[in-house]
């Protein structure tokens, strides 16, 4: 691959923790008691630091220097970007949930597109067999899956992914099991990954063309996507956006945009609940063009989105973008598809082999 002096891996790892409510004083417990000051010093390993907050009643949500971070009462979410260590944190954050109580995870989800440059990662992140091996020293019965094509655009899954009878069996931080009360509730996460973007949309998101994240917000029209979402902005200096968007039922979206033209990346992340989601992925990549993308959607079976996720098999986002690749997993608990789209008139975007493909 041709050197670039400067580059910006837009590439998100994704850690999302659900514990179960403690056996004892479970109104107690609250993850949100965790203070900003104790969250620098986890994020300290993770090599980010916080530099925005907002809350409600139900979430709290940081914004990151390397993307975000989202507590609800027993729901942690850390996305982080660029070359952070998200892992590194696992074991003191849980390490603190134990101290409040929260002593059974009952869902841990770790996930990431492939890196452009993996070559670049710090350790245990520089290959997903590595990171496979790290939280196989933390959990028993760990199951690891990489949707898509290895050789080139996929997606790394690492789950407990266990069936609602066995949940008394989840592992964990060493201390005694306990049994799990009541059914999970209403859970759905969808992701759009997008690359080559828009040059033109791009350009917003620099300090050349807005002052700030508010400018860059409204000038893009992320404000449209979910309208209901109060929004905490940021614009990096000279180029670089970061978004969190909270509502008062605990839904949120984030959005992460490294603009650079050479490596040009957006995520965007919600776990707004919608019984079909053609019209939002329709409004978010028409927000900013990419020339190819990656779409997952995880439903519990409590979600309105369970059953309804397949529907997506029949649709094509509008003549321009053309599924490459679809896989739909039925796990215990939950639905998750997986497809990959990229622009027609291009068809050999996409196509180039990725940076970390058939290594392990
Ligand atoms: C934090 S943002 C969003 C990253 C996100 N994961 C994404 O979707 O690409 C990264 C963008 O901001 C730029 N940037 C500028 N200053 C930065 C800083 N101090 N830390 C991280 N990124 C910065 C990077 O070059 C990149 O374009």
């Amino acid at each position: 691959m041709e050197e670039t002096k400067h580059y910006f891996e837009g590439v998100e790892k994704l850690v999302e923790v659900w514990f179960a409510d403690p056996p004892l004083n479970p109104d107690d417990a609250d993850l949100r008691k965790i203070t900003k000051e104790t969250w620098d010093g986890l994020l300290r390993a993770v090599k980010c630091e916080i530099i925005s907050f907002t809350k409600n009643e139900e979430v709290d949500a940081y914004v990151l220097s390397e993307s975000s971070m989202f507590v609800s009462k027993r729901r942690w979410i850390l996305k982080t970007c660029g070359t952070t260590t998200p892992l590194n944190c696992l074991k003191p954050m849980m390490k603190l949930a134990a101290e409040m109580g929260f002593v059974e995870i009952t869902d841990f989800f770790y996930s990431r597109k492939n890196f452009a440059r993996p070559e670049l990662q710090l350790l245990p992140h520089r290959l997903f067999c590595e990171e496979v091996k790290f939280l196989d020293t933390i959990f028993d019965g760990g199951h690891t899956y990489c949707l898509g094509q290895i050789n080139k655009d996929c997606w790394y899954l690492y789950t407990l992914s266990h069936p609602e009878r066995e949940r008394d069996d989840r592992p964990l931080i060493e201390i005694p099991k306990v049994e799990m009360k009541g059914l999970s509730e209403p859970d759905q996460t969808i992701e759009i990954l997008m690359e080559k973007l828009d040059p033109r949309i791009m350009k917003i998101f620099t300090k050349e063309l807005c002052t700030d994240g508010k400018d860059a917000t409204v000038k893009s029209k992320i404000n449209e996507i979910l309208p209901d979402m109060v929004i905490d902005d940021f614009l990096f200096e000279p180029c670089g956006y970061s978004m969190n968007g909270i509502n008062g039922r605990g839904e949120y979206m984030t959005i992460h945009i490294t603009p650079e033209h050479e490596f040009s990346y957006v995520s965007f992340e919600s776990n707004v609940s919608m019984n079909n989601y053609t019209d939002l992925i329709n409004r978010v990549i028409q927000t900013f063009l990419p020339s190819k993308f990656i779409l997952t959607i995880f439903a519990n079976k409590s979600s309105e989105a369970y059953a309804t996720i397949r529907e997506l098999e029949y649709n094509d986002y509008g003549v321009q973008w053309q599924r490459s690749e679809m896989q739909c997993c039925n796990f215990p608990s939950y639905n998750l598809l997986f497809a990959t789209y990229t622009v027609c008139r291009n068809q050999g975007d996409g196509e180039e082999e990725n940076g970390e493909g058939m290594k392990c």
